[in-house]
């Protein structure tokens, strides 16, 4: 088994998310001494056709291969632009970068399987065109292989959030507020296995209902959610979905929330802004509920808020009265701004593929062991 050098290796890691806001790029550092670093940034807006496109394959019950194919081909051309884009302000060459570490676009996630069917998560990507763009080596297909050793596949990054935070004497809590949340536990005991999984929806739901009544693509701030008031009832129905209650390993997406779901839950007596504050509302107790089924015992308690959903200040309110207990933290003070963690995370998983080390945790996916997660698609 090779281990990591001293000198550092840079990594640039991929990652578009549920929320289809665009193809976000980071450039880390990685070496022994220290937890990995970030370099550079760079977010590349997704095309409103391609966001169309793959909005539409979310949903869709019947797809043409053609319409896959060229969403996949546009996709991965945004992914090559995102590169270029980072690296092109820095004076580091395509040659110094041990690997891209591509997340692709999960397109729909059924670890469970659909009626019956075998268990599949399905990532659009096309590694071995973003090798010939970029000519660097892809680390592609991170989730496959956790599912297939009976893990749930997501979520990733609390492996990472290890690497990144490591270990304190207090507890400490990553939440990622993204299309969907997730919440990692890394215990102020350094025996306890770190535990994960996702809490549930965060910005889809919030963002498909803004778009729907307000046009554009999200609630800035969270102004529109503010300005309604929380539906008691709405929200005691939105939280009889039996996913709140299950015990971890879990994790959900689009497949299960989405608009047409709220509207299930609609008396129709609604106004739209009272939908907003209740939906933001959903995210912020589900998150808490997803706390206090940890059971933490007694100590203080850090809250590390990142993803998208960090800069609506409205939902970070409501997070904060809802978890009295926890002190609210940004990434930020350990170098790594909000939105910049996941695509961290996934350079990072390129590195583990490199040298043969393990990018799942099996407290979090359930899977039956620790597995190297991806494969190689060589420059
Ligand atoms: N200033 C802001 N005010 C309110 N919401 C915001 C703001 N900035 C970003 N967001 C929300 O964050 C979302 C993007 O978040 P993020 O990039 O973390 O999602 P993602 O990477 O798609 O998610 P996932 O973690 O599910 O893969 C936007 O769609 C929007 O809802
Ligand atoms: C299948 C899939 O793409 N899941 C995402 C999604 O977005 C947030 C949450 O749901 C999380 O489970 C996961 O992403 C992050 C990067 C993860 O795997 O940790």
């Amino acid at each position: 088994m090779k281990t990591p050098t001293a000198s550092p290796l840079y990594y640039i890691g991929l990652m578009s998310g549920t929320s289809l806001d665009g193809i976000d790029a980071a450039l880390i550092a990685i070496d022994n001494a220290s937890p990995p670093r970030l370099l550079a940034t760079h977010a590349e807006p997704m095309p409103d056709e391609l966001h169309r496109l793959l909005l539409t394959l979310c949903h869709a019950e019947q797809v043409s291969f053609a319409q896959l194919a060229a969403a996949e081909h546009a996709f991965c051309q945004c992914q090559a632009q995102a590169v270029k884009q980072l690296l092109a302000p820095l004076s580091v060459e395509l040659e110094q970068i041990s690997a891209i570490g591509s997340h692709g676009q999960t397109i729909e996630h059924a670890p469970k399987g659909h009626n019956g069917g075998p268990a599949y998560t399905l990532q659009l990507d096309n590694p071995s065109l973003l090798a010939e763009l970029t000519g660097c080596t892809v680390v592609a297909d991170f989730r496959r292989r956790d599912l297939a050793a009976g893990g749930q596949a997501a979520p990733l990054a609390p492996a990472f959030h290890q690497a990144l935070f490591g270990r304190s004497d207090a507890h400490q809590l990553v939440l990622n507020l993204g299309g969907f949340a997730n919440l990692t536990w890394l215990s102020s005991q350094p025996t306890d296995p770190v535990i994960g999984f996702d809490t549930g929806p965060a910005n889809v739901l919030l963002d498909g209902w803004f778009s729907l009544h307000q046009g554009g693509r999200f609630d800035q701030d969270g102004d529109w959610a503010a300005s309604g008031k929380i539906d008691e009832a709405l929200l005691a129905r939105l939280l009889s979905e039996p996913f709140f209650q299950q015990p971890p390993p879990r994790s959900t997406g689009r497949e299960l929330f989405h608009l047409e779901w709220l509207q299930q839950h609609l008396s129709g007596q609604e106004t739209a802004a009272n939908v907003q504050a209740t939906l933001a509302e959903l995210t912020a107790v589900s998150v808490a509920q997803g706390i206090e089924q940890l059971q933490i015992s007694d100590g203080s308690l850090t809250l590390i808020t990142a993803g998208g959903g960090a800069h609506n200040g409205y939902l970070m309110q409501r997070l904060a009265h809802h978890i009295p207990r926890a002190t609210l933290t940004s990434p930020s003070a350990y170098g790594w701004p909000e939105d910049w963690i996941e695509a961290g995370a996934f350079a990072w998983l390129a590195h583990q593929r490199l040298h043969h080390l393990p990018g799942n945790l099996p407290s979090v996916t359930g899977a039956q062991g620790a597995r190297v997660l991806g494969g190689i698609y060589a420059a």
